[in-house]
């Protein structure tokens, strides 16, 4: 009997918020041989870089988790916000299909212009209004017009004790200020990514990978609110007395435009892979203690 090879996992961005905690739960899945790539190890606007270390790993499923995240500076980088979110996911996919690996990449609720009345499923048009948006969406292309195997799963509003995000920045600014305003009139779901990082690990091992290609998932903790109201449960859980105000987007210039309506729809990836989705102010529970160091 030929004895089969473990299970090769690379991940990369290892150092964001995703890939932190992909690496934080690696550790109870001994029987996978993972390999955790930072920008040290793999620089995404390097595409021989990246063409090379896939061929030297081959491993069996690469899970892309880097990407350029920072929505209003990408309107003042395009391009580099392009090469990182849509070259090199181009070039990810190219290299995986050679190898016959599975690529799983993620990808973003920015997709979409946020103007529906009811919950985003996977096949709705997608419209983005931010140069994050498009690039995230030219990725996502990218990654279907190279034929090869895997998914893609877009999430949204993601948060983790490792990294910066709306979590950290409200648990600072509440315990800085007596009063915050915060928009009310865009609304979505949180993730955390401890709760993706699971669901991706559980899609790694459910065999059904190899089947897919390029297609697309909606992953987000349930439940639905309002940068408002998760601000207020922020503060609310951790007893910080900052006076909250609900305001309109137009009361919060920023450059660049937000969706006021990302919901996604989920039923796909609760149905193909078993997923059993947490929702959002449980895990906001469960996740803010390790804030406090
Ligand atoms: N954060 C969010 O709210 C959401 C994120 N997403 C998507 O989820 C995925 C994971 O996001 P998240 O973990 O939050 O992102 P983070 O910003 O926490 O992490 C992104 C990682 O990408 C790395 N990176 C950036 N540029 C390069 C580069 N040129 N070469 C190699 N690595 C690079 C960063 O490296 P370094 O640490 O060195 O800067 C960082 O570690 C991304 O695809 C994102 O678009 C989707 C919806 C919501
Ligand atoms: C700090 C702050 C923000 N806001 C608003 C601005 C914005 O509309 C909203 C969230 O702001 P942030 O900049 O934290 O969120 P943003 O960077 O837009 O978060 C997005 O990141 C990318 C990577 C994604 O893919 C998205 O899913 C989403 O998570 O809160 C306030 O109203 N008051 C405040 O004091
Ligand atoms: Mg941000």
């Amino acid at each position: 009997m030929p004895s089969s090879a473990p299970l090769s996992i690379l991940v990369t961005g290892a150092n964001g918020q995703l890939g932190s905690e992909l690496a934080l739960l690696a550790k109870q899945y001994n029987a996978i041989e993972w390999f955790f790539a930072d920008r040290t190890a793999l620089d995404l606007t390097d595409q021989t870089a990246i063409a090379k270390l896939i061929n030297q790993r081959k491993p069996n499923i690469i899970i892309n988790c880097a990407a350029y995240t920072a929505v209003d500076k990408a309107e003042s980088e395009p391009e580099l916000a392009d090469t990182i979110n849509h070259l090199a996911v181009a070039q990810l996919a190219d290299s995986a299909k050679q190898i016959n690996a599975c690529l799983i990449h993620i990808s973003t609720d920015y997709v979409f212009n946020g103007e529906q009345c009811r919950p985003y499923t996977e096949t709705d048009n997608t419209d983005p209004q931010s140069v994050y948006g498009r690039s995230k969406l030219a990725g996502e292309q990218a990654f279907a017009a190279s034929g090869g195997a895997g998914i893609i799963v877009r999430t949204s509003w993601v948060y983790s004790a490792f990294g910066n995000n709306f979590v950290r920045t409200m648990s600072r600014l509440g315990r800085e200020r007596d009063s915050l305003n915060v928009v009310s009139d865009q609304v979505g779901s949180p993730t955390w990514a401890r709760d993706l990082a699971q669901a991706l690990i559980d899609i790694c091992l459910s065999g059904k990978l190899a089947d897919k290609r390029g297609d697309i998932y909606h992953y987000s903790n349930e439940g639905v609110c309002s940068w408002y109201d998760f601000a207020w449960a922020i503060m609310q859980q951790q007893s910080l007395r900052c006076a909250l105000t609900p305001i309109t987007t137009e009361q919060y210039p920023t450059p660049a435009q937000r969706p006021p309506m990302s919901l996604l729809w989920k039923a796909k990836i609760k149905q193909d892979f078993n997923i059993v989705i947490p929702h959002w102010l449980a895990s906001l529970q469960k996740a803010l203690p390790e804030f406090l160091g």
